[in-house]
């Protein structure tokens, strides 16, 4: 039988491609020494086994995820050109992402909101309704997106660039993600291997303008486990050495993610927010704020706690929203998530992958023959 191609956009959803419901397996890696006998274990193999075999953690609703997230980056990495309305992007990909998952409701869809972020900013940027920023040929765009499927979420990021000035910059930090996935593992220390990123982040520099800058990480962003329907799963992978003696454990799902940047190596709160989330175990309580009300229930009846931003609320017919939506930040029922932006004339990238510590090997699920 012809297997039917992707169509370029990308709208194709990937049950009509997958048939059979089985998606790619990601990029197998081993563990490594006192945890290296994992592969051959017939225990481990079982209890995989019967993972496999677990409609709640079947690998296929991640890899499913994973292989949207690489066929819709894939027509995106070629889309997006200077010239182009950061909002126009963001629907590139947003629709993209809703027409291969074939979203539906909460089982499955968008996994948070479509990072934009340029130049100095980091993370956690994307345009609000009104935005007319135009990407330029200089800029540095870190596109971070996510896909659910059944509350398993994939999340992965790459950085952009239409000049060569700061390859060694992306350079730098494509490496030192490879690192901590490269060094992640079951019964690693969360603060032992945020230093093997450190080494890897600073032993590069970059040249600009005949001044030679190094590549600091960024000290205040971080990798994450993450959980069902929680982007955030409670551990966090710093950039720099720390005592974190935390330990990944067997089942994990992480975001590894780092940063480079060639400013303070610091990011700060910056603008308007855009993205936010309902956060997991917020006190009930009594909310005031008849709007406020209204507005809670929307958000818990289409994103649940999973990321959401302005731009969603708008095209689910929410308005005037703004009060209401401060007065739940304010109440510590939804959590805002600024723009995170290093000095003005600095420069970030990051690569992220989600990797899975399976009971027999690590899989990083969101490889692809791009990054
Ligand atoms: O910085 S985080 O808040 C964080 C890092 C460590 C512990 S919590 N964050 C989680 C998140 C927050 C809001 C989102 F809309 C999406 C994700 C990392 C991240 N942002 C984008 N991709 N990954
Ligand atoms: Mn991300
Ligand atoms: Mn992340
Ligand atoms: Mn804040």
């Amino acid at each position: 039988k012809k297997r039917i191609e992707q169509s370029d956009p990308p709208r194709v959803g990937l049950s009509k491609i997958f048939t059979d419901g089985v998606y790619p397996e990601g990029e197998i890696q081993p563990y490594k020494d006192d945890n290296a006998w994992r592969t051959t274990s017939e225990e481990k193999r079982y209890l995989e086994k019967m993972a496999m075999e677990d409609p709640e953690v079947t690998y296929q609703n991640i890899r499913r995820a994973a292989e949207v997230h690489r066929q819709v980056r894939q027509y995106a990495r070629k889309y997006i050109r200077p010239g182009q309305s950061l909002t126009k992007i963001a629907e590139y990909i947003e629709n993209g992402t809703r027409a291969l998952v074939e979203e539906n409701g909460l089982e499955c869809g968008v996994g948070f909101p479509t990072g934009l972020s340029l130049n100095n900013c980091a993370a956690h940027f994307t345009p609000n309704a009104g935005d007319t920023t135009i990407l330029q040929s200089g800029d540095i765009l870190k596109v971070d997106f996510g896909v659910h499927v059944k509350g398993r979420i994939l999340d992965s990021a790459f950085t952009l660039t239409w000049e060569p000035t700061y390859d060694r910059l992306v350079e730098a930090v494509k490496a030192a993600t490879d690192t901590g996935i490269r060094e992640a593992g079951i019964d690693v220390r969360l603060g032992e291997l945020a230093g093997y990123i450190q080494e890897t982040m600073e032993s590069y520099e970059v040249e600009v303008k005949g001044k030679v800058l190094p590549v600091k990480p960024i000290e205040n962003l971080s990798g994450h486990s993450i959980g069902m329907y929680q982007i955030h799963g409670g551990k966090s992978v710093l950039l720099v050495k720390n005592e974190d003696p935390t330990k990944m454990e067997e089942g994990d799902y992480f975001a590894i993610e780092t940063f480079g940047s060639t400013g303070r190596g610091r990011v700060v709160d910056n603008g308007d927010c855009s993205h936010f989330a309902k956060i997991i175990d917020a006190p009930r309580v009594p909310i005031r704020l008849t709007s406020a009300k209204s507005l809670l229930r929307t958000i818990s009846t289409n994103f649940g706690t999973l990321p959401f931003c302005r731009r969603y609320l708008d095209r689910i017919g929410e308005s005037k929203y703004l009060l209401a939506l401060n007065h739940l930040v304010q109440q510590g029922i939804i959590q805002d998530y600024p723009p995170l932006c290093d000095a003005i004339g600095s420069m970030t990238a990051q690569f992220e992958h989600t990797i899975l510590l399976r009971p027999t090997v690590k899989e990083v699920v969101s490889r692809g023959d791009d990054y």
